[in-house]
């Protein structure tokens, strides 16, 4: 070509300050590795308590810091582009290359016709030579509604393409423009003429949907409609395709007279036998159909929901591509992705902002982005698996100089959408996009990679794409379900960056692609974080340094560190503080849950046990979640599995955080002293979580709205939230309960601190056994209580077994004193609990809380009682164990079978649980 000399078409900038960057990063992981060696020097011994929690905690803080490690491939070695149109125009303008333009829609309701024809019409009007672009609707959907929008959309654009060509319109979606204008005045004639003919589209459009049929006087119009006679089902039915306008044909013209782009409907034919491979298998139809058609050079991609900003993007990805020094090793230029739809402190972390503003950009810096979709350029030759050579340059196939009629070539169309087509070739595995995995699109980019190419990552000045964002919890924890079970399916596929791309890319890239692929394995360590230093915090067993120790340093220079860059980086790409509060939020959420399934998901399917689908993300929402979503409010409204988790993590979090306040206003400033000194680390934890689960106790608790969370998944959560709850009523009955056995020859007296008056206080004893096993008696002994004091409460005499409860009138010290008349030693076994309502007390004012506590506390009780009776009545059968024994083998295996059975039935209830956190009995014998 000889344009050696020319100024390149791109520019190519590092990031400043990467030496300060690195040297930071490298002070963070020293930090690191010393919290490793705290981890391996102090694990505890055989037998110890808390050793396998221990090992459990240096798992993670392994995976955490390898992690870690990965992410820091994407932050390493930033970089920035820039275009220059100008240079490309005056080089270029005379030889720009076809562009076929790709618009994917699959179901009318999730995504609807008027916002894909906006998204048609905006990339129609693109500032390119009209002659050059054809434009493609694939519809999954079958739907002749959407179908009936395009015809429409094709008879507006004869107006539109002009009018926004002749007032330099941006941006060119048409709803957005008019939506951008509406706030400045009327605007002009010209803009309120369009305005109407715009809103009469709009009107007859959505009549058709809300009906939802095309009404039968349009349909008779329309000789494309027939299409749809021998149609059964979106599911069923043969190929469609037709040519709405033929860029070709001098004829097809716009008002003005001007040729209009080429605009072509494709549903491709489905049958139930025949599985359709979501996204990708529309993409390769579409790319065998353009070749027919158009056979563009460059083939642009976007969703139907990611309508075009700027019009001038078609040229910007051309600089990157046409340059003569360094365009022929680019394969694709994945622009970023941005969406309309997201508020100031965007809840849901929907924007994806600092893998737009950083991430990929790093990854650009070794070799490119990974390809993401919609906002994509390509080579039409790097999709067909073409690997990259030194020499490359695209061969011109137009074929024959012979023209085919349209009908003829919406037949020949026809035959490459058939689910046959693909029987016996390559396509989607060495041509085209891949199948089998959710992520077509990341590891269909990969492949192109490891073929020796590179990839672009353009974020310009004015963003180039907008799209809709998933506008409630559950469709965003869907969503990135489905991108890291994809990504994990890639680590472990034929294509695996771990491997595959082993020396095919950088290394740099190789880490960036396994951060996104190992995104769901994720999920087991933070739930280990988040689960098992809490309830450990409750035990009172302290499973980081001590705030004297040295140890503690390491910790506190990585969480500070890392969390103040982190915090700095999101406000640096543009977010809020309080975005990246909820940023913290969605973080600990998608692992909890989305990651989890994920993972769960991908083992059983790489067992064979379940198949991959592909749930379209919603791209409207009913008028009161829009609302809440505008308002920031978290939308719940569904039960689903995924919130049961969410749930339940956060309840356990709140019962652990409120049980230890609980132990620690009742301790006193020593207690509180004590557990800061060791358990300030475990406490942070606890309390962020708390704090960070805000939104959920208000769903649960607090609101009545219908994005609360149902009822019906506070049942489904009921049972692990039962269990917490069993949890932390054990653990705060502890210092309240007790049972002892002792051997009393004459007189015994025992004392229990009752803290609080109107506390009710439950006593029991069972005599189990005389000291000598030959001769049984019946005798009992006496016991006598007595209040603070010293009045006497309660008298039994020459009882084997009583039980009593009361209200303590007085706080103070109880006495209770026994004796044994008889001339022999016996023994006794002897319970007294104390219950006391937490709520009704001055610990938790905050009305907020009540529930929970009435709750919990009532749970308490509930738990007391089970406990006190089943005390009882295990004493009561081991005496009567002994009583038969006295009478009858017989009696005692029938006796030892019925206490089996009592301890097997308790078992769940109490034996676990006390062996989970036992403690010592505070109790003292006088
Ligand atoms: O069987 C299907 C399913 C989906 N789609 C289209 O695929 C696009 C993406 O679907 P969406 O539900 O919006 O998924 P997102 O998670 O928002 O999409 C991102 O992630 C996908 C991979 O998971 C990529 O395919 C997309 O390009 C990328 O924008 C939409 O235009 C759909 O109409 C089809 O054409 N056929
Ligand atoms: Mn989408």
């Amino acid at each position: 070509m000889g344009r050696e000399g020319h100024y390149p078409l791109f520019e190519t900038k590092r990031a400043r300050g990467r030496l300060i960057y690195r040297l930071f990063s490298v002070s963070i992981f020293v930090g690191i590795c010393l919290i490793w060696v705290y981890r391996l020097n102090h694990i505890p011994k055989h037998g110890e308590d808390g050793r396998w929690v221990w090992i459990g905690l240096l798992g993670s803080e392994l995976w955490f810091g390898f992690y870690w490690l990965l992410t820091q491939a994407l932050r390493w070695s930033r970089t920035y582009r820039f275009t220059f149109k100008d240079r490309l125009s005056q080089r270029f303008e005379n030889e720009l290359p076809g562009v076929d333009i790709f618009v994917c829609t699959a179901d009318p309701t999730i995504e609807p016709p008027m916002m894909v024809i906006n998204t048609v019409l905006s990339v129609m009007a693109y500032d390119y030579p009209p002659e050059k672009l054809s434009v493609y609707l694939s519809d999954d959907g079958g739907s002749d509604l959407t179908f009936y929008a395009l015809l429409e959309a094709s008879e507006f654009a004869k107006q539109w393409i002009p009018f926004c060509k002749k007032f330099n319109v941006e941006p060119r979606s048409p709803s957005a423009y008019f939506a951008s204008i509406s706030n400045v005045s009327n605007g002009s004639h010209s803009n309120q003429a369009i305005k109407k003919l715009y809103k009469g589209m709009e009107n007859r459009i959505e009549n058709a949907t809300k009906l939802g049929r095309v009404p039968s006087e349009i349909r008779s119009k329309h000789k494309g409609f027939t299409h749809w006679d021998s149609y059964s089902s979106p599911r069923d039915h043969d190929s469609i395709v037709h040519i709405f306008l033929n860029g070709r044909d001098p004829n097809t013209t716009d008002v003005t007279g001007s040729t209009l782009p080429t605009l072509v409907y494709l549903a491709r034919e489905k049958r139930p036998q025949h599985f359709h491979n979501f996204k990708a298998g529309a993409m390769n139809a579409l790319i065998r159909v353009s070749s027919k058609i158009s056979n563009g050079q460059i083939i642009l991609n976007v969703d139907c929901d990611m309508y075009s900003n700027d019009s001038k993007s078609i040229r910007d990805a051309l600089c990157f591509l046409m340059d003569e020094k360094k365009g022929h090793e680019i394969a694709f230029i994945q622009f970023s992705q941005y969406y309309e739809n997201i508020t100031r402190n965007d809840l849901y972390g929907g924007s994806l902002l600092v893998i737009r503003e950083v991430e990929f950009n790093g990854l650009d810096g070794f070799g490119g982005p990974l390809y993401t979709g919609s906002g994509c350029f390509h080579r039409r030759d790097t999709f067909l698996g073409r690997k990259f050579s030194i020499g490359y340059k695209h061969e011109e196939k137009r074929e024959s100089t012979k023209r085919e009629s349209v009908l003829e070539l919406e037949a020949q169309s026809k035959e490459l959408a058939s689910c046959t087509y693909e029987e016996n070739t390559q396509w989607g595995k060495e041509v085209g996009l891949k199948y089998g995995c959710p992520v077509e699109d990341v590891i269909t980019g990969l492949s192109i990679q490891s073929k020796g190419w590179k990839s672009v990552y353009y974020n310009p000045p004015r963003k180039a794409f907008l799209g809709v964002a998933p506008t409630t919890l559950s469709q965003t924890l869907v969503q990135h379900k489905r991108w890291s079970e994809g990504d994990l399916q890639i680590l472990l596929s034929k294509y695996s960056p771990a491997w595959y791309a082993y020396k095919k890319i950088s290394l740099g890239l190789q880490l960036g692609y396994c951060c996104y692929c190992l995104w769901s394995p994720n999920s087991l360590p933070i739930l280990f974080y988040s689960i098992i230093p809490s309830l450990y915090l409750l035990k009172g067993i302290p499973l980081f340094p001590q705030i004297s120790s040295p140890w503690i340093i390491p910790f506190a220079y990585v969480i500070v560190s890392k969390y103040t860059y982190s915090l700095a980086e999101f406000l640096w790409s543009g977010g809020t503080i309080l975005g990246w509060w909820n940023e913290q939020r969605i973080w600990l959420y998608k692992r909890a849950s989305s990651y989890l399934f994920a993972f769960i998901d991908t083992i059983l399917k790489s067992l064979g046990f379940s198949e991959s689908g592909f749930i379209i993300t919603a791209k409207v929402a009913d008028e009161d979640v829009s609302r809440r979503y505008q308002n920031e409010i978290m939308e719940f409204g569904t039960s689903t599995p995924m919130f049961t988790i969410l749930a339940t993590l956060a309840l356990l979090n709140l019962a652990c955080f409120v049980g230890v306040v609980k132990q620690l206003v009742m301790g006193g400033l020593e207690g509180i002293e004590k557990v800061y000194e060791t358990m300030f680390l475990q406490i942070l934890l606890c309390g962020v979580l708390v704090l960070i689960n805000w939104p959920l106790y208000q769903g649960l608790f607090l609101r009545k709205d219908k994005g609360r969370l149902p009822s019906s998944l506070a049942m489904k959560a009921g049972l692990p939230i039962y269990a917490a709850a069993v949890f932390i009523a054990f653990m705060l009955s502890l210092e309240a309960v007790f049972g002892i056995r002792f051997v009393i020859d004459r007189e015994e007296c025992f004392s229990h601190n009752v803290e609080y008056h109107g506390d009710t206080v439950h006593v029991s004893f069972v005599v189990i056994k005389v000291e000598s096993s030959w001769h049984y008696t019946q005798d009992g002994v006496d016991l006598v209580v007595k209040g603070p004091s010293g009045h006497q409460i309660h008298d039994f005499r020459d009882k084997t077994s009583d039980k009593i409860e009361f209200v303590a009138h007085d706080k103070g010290v109880y006495r209770f004193c026994f004796t044994n008349k008889s001339p022999y030693h016996e023994t006794i076994d002897f319970d007294v609990h104390v219950s006391h309502f937490s709520y009704l007390d001055q610990h938790a004012k905050d009305e907020h809380f009540n529930p929970l506590l009435e709750q919990i506390s009532k749970l308490e009780e509930a738990l007391y009682n089970i406990q006190f009776e089943q005390h009882w009545l295990e004493a009561q059968t081991e005496r009567q164990a002994i009583v038969n024994d006295a009478m009858s083998k017989m009696a005692v295996q029938k006796a030892l079978l019925e206490s089996a059975a009592l301890i097997g039935a308790s078992f769940l209830q109490v034996y676990l649980l006390r062996h989970l956190f036992e403690r010592k009995l505070g109790m003292s014998r006088v």
